[in-house]
């Protein structure tokens, strides 16, 4: 383990060296991925289609904002701080492809307001390839496989 960072908000990765690449390339930092995340559920929570969605499943925002970061600072500084399995929280959901191509929306704008124009695009790109993959694993649930008999 070791910290970095120069700009006052220190984080804590398994990968110090690879972390610290990815900050100097992205520019992004845990209080900026912080940030994201809060304005970005704050506007999910507010989103007609989505907000319902999430108020019906999470009752206490707090730990749920706090494992977002976590979930965020491993996929876009590889810091190995978040320990989930973010499918099985998906399969379930009454979502279809319309509900990701929003909350892609949603995170696309708050990315561009709150982070350099590297690290927006560097969190974009993730957050597209992980809704496709979480799409793939919510259709997957609704229609299993047919059995062969
Ligand atoms: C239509 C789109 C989405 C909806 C409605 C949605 C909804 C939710 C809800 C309700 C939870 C809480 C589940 C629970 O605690 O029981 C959750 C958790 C989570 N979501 Fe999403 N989500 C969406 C898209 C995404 C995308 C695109 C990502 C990643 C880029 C993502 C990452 C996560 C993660 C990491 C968790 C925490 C899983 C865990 O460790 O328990 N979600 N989501």
């Amino acid at each position: 383990m070791h910290e970095s960072g120069n700009d006052g908000s220190r984080i804590v990765s398994v990968r110090p060296k690879m972390t610290a690449a990815l900050m100097e390339r992205t520019g992004l930092t845990e209080g900026l991925l912080t940030a994201l995340v809060y304005r970005f559920y704050a506007k999910v929570r507010a989103d007609a289609v989505l907000g319902p969605i999430f108020e019906a499943r999470i009752a206490d925002w707090g730990p749920h904002l706090d494992r977002m970061v976590a979930f965020w600072s491993s996929v876009a500084l590889m810091t190995g701080r978040y320990h989930g399995a973010p499918m099985p929280a998906h399969a379930e959901l009454p979502i279809e492809w319309e509900h990701f191509e929003r909350w892609l929306a949603l995170f696309r704008e708050t990315a561009e307001e709150t982070c350099p124009a590297e690290g927006a695009a560097h969190v974009i790109t993730a957050a597209e390839r992980i809704a496709r993959s979480l799409h793939m694993a919510v259709e997957g649930a609704a229609r299993p496989v047919p059995s062969l008999q």
